[in-house]
């Protein structure tokens, strides 16, 4: 490992002490539920930079990382130098038991030898400084930490990492932050940070506006590493509370109509922040064609779509045949993921919205495009449906009134109805239930059912059947 290190400048320079750590990290990175390479083997692992934020000679050692991991590309996609991928390392002579999950591995060789390396996140003191570094502004090697000089991060606040199961992790401070660290980083502008801040410099209170955020400066290359917000106390996201009134056999319709209502203020906010664009013909090919690669690719990778792929490239074409007409659409920055788990209703009723990263599994260059609202309304659409056919018996009459009741909040603040436009709405329901099902196929297997579900009805639905596809 040690070979090809280009290190911050505040790496020791005798030797580097992380040079054993590769093996371990083969066998530990692959198990992790934020590591998007699954099911590739990885052939090796190389520092892309390392910082040392607390010296290993401590009781507690601590290492910032990046680093690269190599693996044979996906099926059809083109060679690849690796992901790269941000750690946060703690080095101890023994874990307490308490940190026992938090285990990477023994350390049997070089400086470090003896030692025992774990996920740091879970340990208070590194938490801590990392926190400390935001409120400080602190510059260490290529890191750069800063914050809003407008909002204070008090200090003495106890951190606990996060365990919900997560594309990246965060940690939670003393109920007033929340840091998000990324996992697989990519350089450029990152959509979690660029959209928030956006919002909040339009006054939109449905996104927490950011108080601190990490960033690594790299040769040349800038990357977003993590993003500090403030915590909505005591909150439950859409997901949990859906599931918990089907549970019940209760309505969710209330809810549905203020989420509509939420996302189109968010709507409403991003069109004012960021730049518009009208999508013709010549666009619209492309996003009929992007559809269709991620059809061809997802029948590849799940052949348990093949049946469905005629019918779910008609609800493609039919969006094509509409270009061809002449119809146009306006694009503008969007979420690019929503769904139930990422709108967050705090105690008090309020709806805000969380986690504009986009599909993580998609260049940040397409996340960060403009796109028709309807991108967003199909995702949220989708989980209503999502949660109704997770329950028992499947529910499929309150994902009817939870759609329509979410179009007709949405209606009420942009002042347009999500269900004028089914052809477009199918095409993104379609495009979304294809993701799902390569996504649960990768990540959840017993869960595939449900976005196939909808793939069965998509395939054969006809936009202008009404009760059939608008919601
Ligand atoms: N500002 C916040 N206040 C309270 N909880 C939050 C906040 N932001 C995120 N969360 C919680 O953290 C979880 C993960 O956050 P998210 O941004 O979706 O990360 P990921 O990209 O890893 O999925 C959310 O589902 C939510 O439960
Ligand atoms: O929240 P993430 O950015 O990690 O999003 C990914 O994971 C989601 C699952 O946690 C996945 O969402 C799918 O499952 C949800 C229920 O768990 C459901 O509400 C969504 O409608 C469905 O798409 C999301 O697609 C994926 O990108």
């Amino acid at each position: 490992m040690a070979e090809t290190v280009t290190p911050f400048n505040t790496t020791p320079s005798s030797g580097h002490p992380l040079a054993s750590l590769e093996p371990l990290l083969r066998e530990w990175l692959p198990r992790q539920r934020w590591f998007a390479g699954k099911g590739r083997p990885v052939t090796g692992i190389t520092p892309v930079a390392v910082t040392e934020l607390l010296p290993p000679d401590g009781r507690i050692g601590l290492y910032h990382l990046l680093v690269r991991v190599h693996q044979p590309p996906a099926l059809g996609a083109p060679a690849h130098p690796g992901d790269c991928y941000q750690l946060l390392i703690g080095v101890r002579e023994a874990l307490p038991p308490r940190l026992a999950p938090a285990l990477i591995g023994h350390v049997t060789e070089g400086p470090l030898a003896g030692r025992t390396v774990y996920e740091a996140l879970y340990d208070p003191r590194p938490a801590d400084v990392l926190l400390e570094a935001l409120r400080t502004q602190a510059r260490i090697g290529g890191l750069r930490f800063d914050r809003d000089p407008g909002q204070e991060i008090r200090d003495g606040l106890v951190a606990r990492v996060m365990t919900a199961e997560q594309s990246n992790s965060s940690i939670v401070y003393g109920d007033t932050f929340i840091l998000k660290l990324l996992r697989r980083v990519v350089p450029g502008v990152n959509p979690d940070l660029e959209i928030p801040l956006a919002l909040a410099r339009e006054g939109c209170a449905r996104v927490p506006a950011p108080t601190g955020w990490l960033h690594a400066e790299l040769d040349d290359d800038s990357y977003v590493l993590a993003v500090l917000q403030p915590f909505v106390s005591g909150a439950s996201d859409g997901w949990e509370l859906a599931l918990r009134e089907l549970a019940k056999g209760e309505d969710f319709v209330a809810e549905a109509r203020s989420l509509g209502r939420a996302t189109a203020e968010v709507h409403t906010a991003l069109a004012r922040a960021l730049p518009t664009v009208t999508l013709g013909q010549a666009q619209l090919g492309l996003l009929v064609d992007g559809m269709t690669e991620r059809l061809e690719a997802a029948v590849q990778a799940v052949p348990a779509l093949r049946p469905y792929e005629p019918g779910l490239r008609s609800a493609f074409r039919a969006l094509a045949d509409l270009a061809e007409e002449g119809r146009t659409w306006t694009a503008q920055r969007v979420h690019g993921d929503l769904h139930l788990g990422q709108c967050l209703r705090s105690p008090s009723g309020a709806w805000s919205l969380i986690d504009f990263e986009g599909e993580p599994a998609r260049p940040l260059a397409e996340r960060r495009m403009p796109q028709p609202v309807l991108r967003d309304v199909a995702g949220m659409l989708r989980s209503f449906d999502y949660a109704a056919h997770s329950a028992s018996p499947p529910a499929p009459e309150w994902a009817h009134r939870c759609r329509s009741a979410f179009c007709a909040g949405y209606a009420e603040v942009a002042g347009r109805d999500p269900r004028t436009d089914p052809v477009l709405l199918r095409a993104y329901e379609t495009d979304k239930a294809v993701y799902e099902v390569v996504y649960e196929a990768r990540h959840r297997p017993d869960w595939l059912g449900v976005p196939l579900s909808a793939v069965r009805r998509l395939a054969t639905s006809d936009p202008t059947l009404a009760r059939e596809t608008s919601p």
